[in-house]
């Protein structure tokens, strides 16, 4: 299937996704539409449980952990269909063309393995680089994402790190093989506000030097203001809305929008005198 606009990465029709655990199975994803752009940021907005994860793990056809998943619809990126291709060539795509971040930087780093290994295996795997290349191009990421003195705390174990310097060394992990499209999913929620707005600041930089795409998911509409050009919010399996930032902020459509955007602390007038 080729792409009718060429500068669209990923285009969604009427994606589906039905989880099942042993007790129930869940709607999650109820049809949903949407596109990313080359170089676009786009956010995904709405509060728990509404199906923004299940949506960024269809892409990557992957199952919340203890449950499995019945997807429907099409997620064309670059051209193909992934909904489509054999498992092999799905392990191929994430984290190569697809890369994600999560929220918990603690739960997805190995506790016992330093942070230099790890990213070497990473590197090792997905490149041609090979013997004392590999530890260069690992310290070369640590800097890239921001982490002082990269060659010495590249010997560091997870736990030596704050959480703000987890979540860095997981985008780092993330774009170490120049993903086309990086899946954000909640990566600032675990974090304190100052620091929050740092890792933002980072994925917007790596965005906009890397030409890369960019799906920000959040509950909290805070988060992609000023960070994305579109926004869908998504309500029960559904994306009810969607329009550029500015637009959804001034005048919302939709009631769950506006009642979504009542919950954050509006900067034009917070400090103005009643
Ligand atoms: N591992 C799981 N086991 C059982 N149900 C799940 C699991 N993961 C998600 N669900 C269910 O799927 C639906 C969509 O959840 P999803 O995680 O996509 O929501 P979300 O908008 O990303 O919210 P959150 O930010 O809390 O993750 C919900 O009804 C949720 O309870």
């Amino acid at each position: 299937m080729a792409l009718s606009d060429p500068t669209l990465i990923l285009r969604v029709r009427n994606l589906t996704a039905r989880i099942a655990t042993r007790k129930e199975e869940i709607h999650a994803v109820r049809g949903i539409s949407f596109d990313i752009a080359a170089g676009e940021a786009v956010g995904f907005v709405g509060e728990s449980g509404c199906g923004k994860s299940v949506t960024a793990r269809a892409i990557m056809r992957l199952a919340p952990e203890g449950t499995s998943i019945a997807l429907g619809g099409s997620v064309d990126f670059m051209g193909q269909d992934l909904l489509q291709l054999d498992e092999k060539a799905m392990r191929d795509l994430r984290g190569r063309r697809i890369a994600m971040v999560f929220q918990d930087p603690m739960t997805s780093l190995n506790p016992v393995m330093t942070i230099g290994s790890q990213i070497d295996d990473i590197v090792r795997r997905h490149t041609e680089l090979r013997g004392r290349a590999i530890r260069q191009r690992t310290v070369e990421l640590l800097n890239l994402v921001g982490i002082p003195n990269p060659e010495r705390r590249a010997d560091n174990h997870p736990h030596q790190f704050s959480g703000g310097m987890r979540q860095r060394v997981l985008i780092a992990i993330a774009i170490s093989c120049d993903p086309d499209l990086l899946i954000a999913d909640e990566p600032t929620t675990a974090l304190d506000v100052t620091v929050q707005a740092q890792i933002l600041r980072l994925l917007m930089r790596l965005r906009e030097e890397r030409g890369m795409s960019l799906m920000l998911i959040t509950h909290d509409f805070g988060v992609v203001a000023g960070m994305v050009e579109r926004v869908n919010v998504m309500y029960r399996g559904e994306i009810v809305e969607s329009g550029s930032v500015e637009r959804v902020f001034a005048e919302p459509a939709h009631e769950y929008t506006r009642a979504l955007l009542h919950a954050v602390p509006r900067l034009d007038t917070a400090g103005r005198v009643l």
